[in-house]
């Protein structure tokens, strides 16, 4: 089912906070912009923050008390549309590219298992939602953490051999990319819990579902919960 045209023109009218987490390679990305582009939603994908931490930090010291976000920036696209390069910017270089190296993902472990590290990031996200509360958020706990009173919240799953195939076949041109997929982690699996709990909450498997039959869903489900 889709929505009425009157509830479409509601919900892009008064906007929708949607939040969309899943583990790597699950098509939380893939699946965010469809849906801004369906509902004239900006997107904040806080991944692309946890990346950026990790490139900080193999570049040398970080300073622990959330000063490094003077220095880095992380832009939002205008509503509705994928951000123009340069998304992410550290001491004024454009590092939208190079947070996705090997090296990075080395880092990634320890930012994203650091508490401290996770309160300040979290305490940016807040800051760069600010005035626009009607947005898509896309992480590993957004539902959890920033968006706990969204609109609908979605948890994407897939099995993982898919989510790795579909990692490799992304990046098959940028041999410079990282393109190891891991297992669920704990932490995905807190917030899928937690989703599946929420009346408004939408476990997806996009192992054979495409990104379109997703947005449909997702659609359907805003239908039925406002
Ligand atoms: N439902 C789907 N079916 C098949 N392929 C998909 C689907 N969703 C996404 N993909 C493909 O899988 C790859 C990863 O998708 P995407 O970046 O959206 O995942 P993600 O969950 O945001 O990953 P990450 O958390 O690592 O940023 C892309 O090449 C995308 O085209
Ligand atoms: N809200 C978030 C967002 C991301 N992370 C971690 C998980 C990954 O190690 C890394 C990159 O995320 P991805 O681009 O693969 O979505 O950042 C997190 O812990 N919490």
């Amino acid at each position: 089912m889709h929505l009425s045209v009157r509830q479409k023109d509601s919900l892009m009218r008064h906007g929708v906070a949607i939040s969309i987490d899943g583990p790597s390679a699950s098509g939380k990305t893939s699946l965010a912009y469809a849906l801004a582009s369906r509902l004239g939603t900006r997107v904040l994908d806080t991944g692309l923050t946890y990346r950026a931490v990790a490139y900080a930090a193999s570049r040398g010291p970080l300073p622990p008390d959330g000063r490094l976000f003077d220095v880095l920036r992380h832009e939002l696209a205008a509503p509705g549309a994928r951000p123009a390069l340069p998304a992410v910017v550290y001491h004024g270089e454009d590092i939208t590219d190079a947070i996705w190296s090997a090296e990075v993902e080395q880092q990634l472990r320890f930012i994203s298992a650091d508490p401290a590290w996770r309160r300040d990031i979290t305490d940016h996200h807040r800051a760069i939602i600010g005035g626009h509360e009607r947005m898509i958020v896309v992480g590993r706990d957004c539902a959890t953490t920033l968006m706990t009173n969204a609109d609908c919240h979605v948890f994407l799953t897939a099995m993982e051999a898919v989510r790795r195939e579909r990692r490799r076949a992304q990046y098959r041109t940028q041999p410079e990319r990282a393109v190891n997929v891991g297992p669920v982690t704990r932490l995905d699996d807190i917030t899928r819990e937690h989703v599946s709990r929420q009346p408004r909450g939408l476990v997806l498997d996009t192992t054979f579902l495409p990104t379109p039959a997703a947005v449909r869903a997702v659609l359907h489900h805003l239908g039925e919960c406002r």
